[in-house]
């Protein structure tokens, strides 16, 4: 297929898709498309017009016979209506949350379902950082938040439909075992499919940010919402910059959680010591999960740069190596980047008084506890 510059699409079989009307249509439209199956894997799924909009979709799917399986994280989705619950169930759909808060057998605060999933027919998927929600759709008064997924066409959605539903049905052998995840999709373009469960061992995406940002030569550009690197992350952050790589973060300028975007700003002083450039982004909530490194690796997903993903949650991201795609995708990030507000030692000084430095630094450290918390608190089991 031929590369045009300002298209999303370098192959039919590999897509990028953004927050708003992109992704929810695609969404819809895979739904009202198929035929026998569909899976559907998020953290947070609202009771609001986007949320309803699916769900009659999903109702429509199902009354044509396709089989439905709805998952939603029991923390993220805890305010998900009982009555729609039982509505689904009564049309057919199977339901159910993952790790629901009040469960007689286990009490792991910290390992949720973040990863936001869509597979159908085992044909088509998209994976990324997007919740079902108005925030991510958009509404006539807000603008979506910022954030990305990947829509891939064909057999790569096969091994992805088979994970689904071995977390579905709790098969937990199969969740356990390695799903067929690397794809030559054409000459220049392999694609992964990676995940993050470190309960089950499986650390694939925070190791492969760190190969790649240690591998980097020229320019590493990240997209990090409730960014707050472990110490591997950041000690290879360093050594790149170190080594004169161009490191280029883009963060929130405004947040859903202030105080983490707080626990954020506390590191600016040290990431700028390093020659890191800092960009915030401030015409909406930024939720996206992505990096790109010198022209050549991409990752998009639900993994956000933070103890939580790399210690706490399930997660899957798409790992793109690929000329093309790196190059469209960092053309659209150097787009977003002129739009943000770059952050210097200079604007630092003014901006950060002496309650402006204890807020941060309160924040960090109240953060760091409450993810450790929740991070290692024991997985406890309340049966045999
Ligand atoms: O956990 P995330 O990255 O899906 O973000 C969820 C939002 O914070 C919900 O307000």
């Amino acid at each position: 297929m031929p590369h045009n510059k300002n298209s999303n699409v370098v192959s039919e079989n590999i897509v990028l898709v953004r927050s708003g009307k992109d992704y929810f249509s695609r969404l819809e439209s895979i739904i009202h498309n198929s035929e026998y199956e569909i899976h559907i894997q998020v953290y947070l799924f609202e009771n609001d017009a986007t949320g309803n909009r699916i769900i009659n979709a999903l109702k429509e799917a199902a009354s044509r016979q396709v089989k439905i399986y709805l998952i939603l994280d029991g923390l993220g989705s805890f305010s998900f209506p009982l009555k729609i619950r039982n509505d689904l169930k009564q049309s057919g759909i199977n339901f159910r949350f993952f790790a629901p808060l009040f469960s007689a057998y286990t009490f792991y605060l910290g390992r949720r379902l973040h990863q936001k999933i869509v597979v159908a027919d085992s044909k088509v998927a998209l994976i990324g950082g997007i919740n079902i929600a108005d925030k991510y759709h958009g509404t006539p008064t807000e603008k979506p938040w910022l954030d990305y997924a990947v829509q891939l066409n064909g057999e790569i959605a096969k091994p992805i439909q088979e994970l689904c539903k071995a977390i579905f049905l709790k098969k937990r052998r199969l969740q356990s075992q390695k799903i067929k995840s690397v794809f030559h999709l054409q000459e220049d373009t392999l694609v992964r499919i990676l995940q993050n469960d470190w309960l089950k061992r499986k650390n694939e995406i925070s190791n492969g940010y760190i190969k790649s940002i240690s591998n980097a030569k020229e320019e590493i550009t990240i997209m990090g919402s409730y960014f707050l690197p472990g110490r591997r992350i950041t000690q290879a952050l360093k050594k790149a910059a170190k080594n004169k790589v161009r490191i280029r973060l883009i963060l929130s300028g405004i947040s859903d959680l202030p105080m983490t975007r707080r626990a954020t700003c506390y590191l600016y002083s040290k990431l700028l010591s390093y020659d890191i450039e800092l960009y915030e982004w401030n015409s909406s909530i930024l939720h996206g999960k992505t990096a790109v490194i010198d022209s050549y690796w991409t990752t998009i997903g639900s993994f956000n740069l933070n103890n939580l993903s790399s210690y706490g949650s399930i997660e899957t991201n798409v790992e793109i190596n690929s000329p093309i795609f790196a190059q469209m995708y960092q053309a659209h990030l150097n787009q977003i980047i002129a739009q943000c507000q770059k952050i210097t030692p200079q604007t630092l000084a003014i901006n950060n008084t002496i309650l402006a430095k204890f807020t941060n630094w309160i924040s960090y450290y109240s953060t760091r506890i409450i993810e450790i918390i929740v991070t290692f608190t024991p997985y406890r089991r309340f049966y045999n």
